[in-house]
């Protein structure tokens, strides 16, 4: 939970969610230096991730557009979910925590199907939470206005904000025109919620900096009298696999959504949602990677259970692009749980040019593998990781440099030219309050000694616990 929220004895979730601390950009100071441990052999470990960030955030929105109480198991609990259970409180739902287990949740949405507004929510620096709570707003009894932390003021938020304003909401700008912070007032009500046969309302937004600019849009379009007609009028398409989970979401939840992929248009029908009674989140394969990477960085074995036969995770990806890596992948089953297991051989294959473009927010983790191949990488595609939590490919370049490697940044992407990690050498690693950064540092460490990272406790954006899990990964 975050540092300012808890659940009293009936488990009701109190959020202070303006006053979240938990993962802000801290200064450098030697005290909030962790040292990466290294890896003094190869490894042999099972490492179980929590749920899945992408996953956790839209049942909860999908919850709250429902009408009767929906319990989620698995749900992940770390600053990204807070923040986003801290916005639906904020927004009049109930999250009711089970005392027994905190990763199960009960979401109840208000009585009436209206939103609390004339309230605030904070975004912290969760993309799911500033691009997907916004469209709730047009269902709110008032303006809602919506802040961050002072590194959310940089990430790209107005494709999602003018397809609300198309869609009749108001949004005035307190900063920069187009960021957090801003508040949106919602179009006036006379009964919009039920079909009256009116055509879908067309929306057009360009979508080539975030995916999540069309999944927030989809995640409301069912609410709207006639349902929505989606278009992204952008040359890129990034993280495709989220908008597709997107879909596939909304659907799980009685809606009918379609998606014409080649045209860029989707299409949302009105529909009253409503999740099962119960649902179950996967474990964030793409949280798995820093962990199964490993193995390809030290060598020896590692294992995630409860991989999934199929998903709409972009991190299904992983365990094929760590096989072109060189590992060893496969899916044994042990007592009815699937595992993923990945062995290296501590070499690691580069692997020329490479298109992310459908799974970027896995780049800091491939990119530290990369860092020790056998030949340069060409990561491609991912433009947009320069409107992260921080500017990725900035901050990755910075960083391999400054351990003695050799990257540069490429227009849409990375290129990363392994040198002997006998070249390498420790030194104090920013994570730039991004989880990403903090573990592709770790990830670095492993190999090579006298890392330490400015402050790893930024990793609880989506794992609350990653020191832990690391170095019970390392245990022998
Ligand atoms: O919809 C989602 O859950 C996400 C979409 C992606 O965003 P971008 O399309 O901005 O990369 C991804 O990187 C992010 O971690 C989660
Ligand atoms: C890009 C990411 O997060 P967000 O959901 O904040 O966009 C990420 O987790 O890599």
């Amino acid at each position: 939970m975050g540092a300012n929220d808890s659940a009293d004895a009936d488990g009701k979730c109190h959020n202070s969610n303006e006053d979240d601390t938990i993962g802000r950009m801290s200064e450098t100071n030697n005290d909030n230096l962790w040292p990466a441990p290294t890896a003094d052999g190869p490894l042999n470990a099972t490492v179980t991730i929590p749920g899945s960030k992408s996953l956790s955030n839209r049942y909860l929105i999908l919850a709250v557009l429902g009408a009767k109480p929906v319990t989620l198991v698995g749900l992940l609990r770390s600053r990204d979910t807070e923040l986003m259970m801290g916005a639906l409180s904020a927004l009049g739902v109930r999250c009711d925590i089970d005392p027994e287990n905190d990763t199960t949740v009960t979401v109840t949405p208000p009585e009436s199907g209206r939103f609390s507004g004339n309230v605030g929510v904070y975004c912290g620096l969760a993309g799911t939470v500033m691009r997907f709570v916004p469209g709730l707003a047009l269902f709110a009894d008032a303006p809602v206005r919506f802040d961050g932390d002072d590194q959310a003021y940089a990430r790209p938020m107005q494709p999602v904000l003018d397809g609300l304003e198309q869609l009749g909401a108001r949004v005035e700008y307190h900063g920069e025109h187009g960021r957090l912070p801003f508040t949106i007032t919602p179009p006036r009500h006379d009964g919009e919620q039920a079909d009256d046969g009116s055509a879908a309302a067309k929306v057009s937004i360009d979508s080539s900096g975030s995916s999540q600019f069309i999944s927030g849009l989809l995640l409301i379009g069912s609410r709207l009298p006639g349902g929505l007609e989606l278009r992204h009028t952008g040359e890129k398409m990034p993280s495709l696999p989220h908008i597709r989970m997107t879909v596939a979401d909304v659907n799980g939840a009685g809606g009918n959504a379609t998606a014409d992929e080649e045209s860029r248009v989707w299409r949302v029908g009105h529909a009253a949602l409503q999740l099962p009674e119960r649902v179950v989140v996967e474990p964030d394969l793409s949280n798995a990677a820093p962990f199964l990477g490993a193995a390809l960085i030290a060598g020896g074995t590692v294992r995630v259970p409860h991989w999934p036969v199929e998903t709409t995770q972009p991190g299904g990806l992983l365990p094929g692009y760590l096989e072109r890596m060189g590992a060893r992948v496969s899916f044994p089953e042990e007592d009815g749980v699937r595992y993923c297991e990945v062995s290296g051989d501590g070499h690691v294959h580069g692997l020329g040019d490479f298109d992310l473009t459908a799974a970027g927010e896995i780049a800091p983790s491939l990119a530290a593998i990369l860092a020790f191949a056998d030949a340069p990488t060409r990561m491609l595609g991912i433009g947009h990781l320069r409107g992260h939590e921080t500017n990725r490919l900035e901050a990755l370049v910075t960083e391999i440099t400054r351990i003695g490697g050799e990257a540069r940044e490429l227009e849409d992407g990375i290129e990363i030219t392994p040198v002997p990690v006998e070249r390498l050498h420790g030194e104090v690693m920013e994570s730039y309050a991004d989880h990403r950064m903090a573990t592709f540092a770790a990830m670095i460490g492993l190999a090579v000694p006298g890392v330490r990272i400015v402050n790893v406790e930024t990793t609880r954006k989506t794992l609350p616990d990653f020191v832990g899990m690391w170095t019970g990964m390392l245990e022998r």
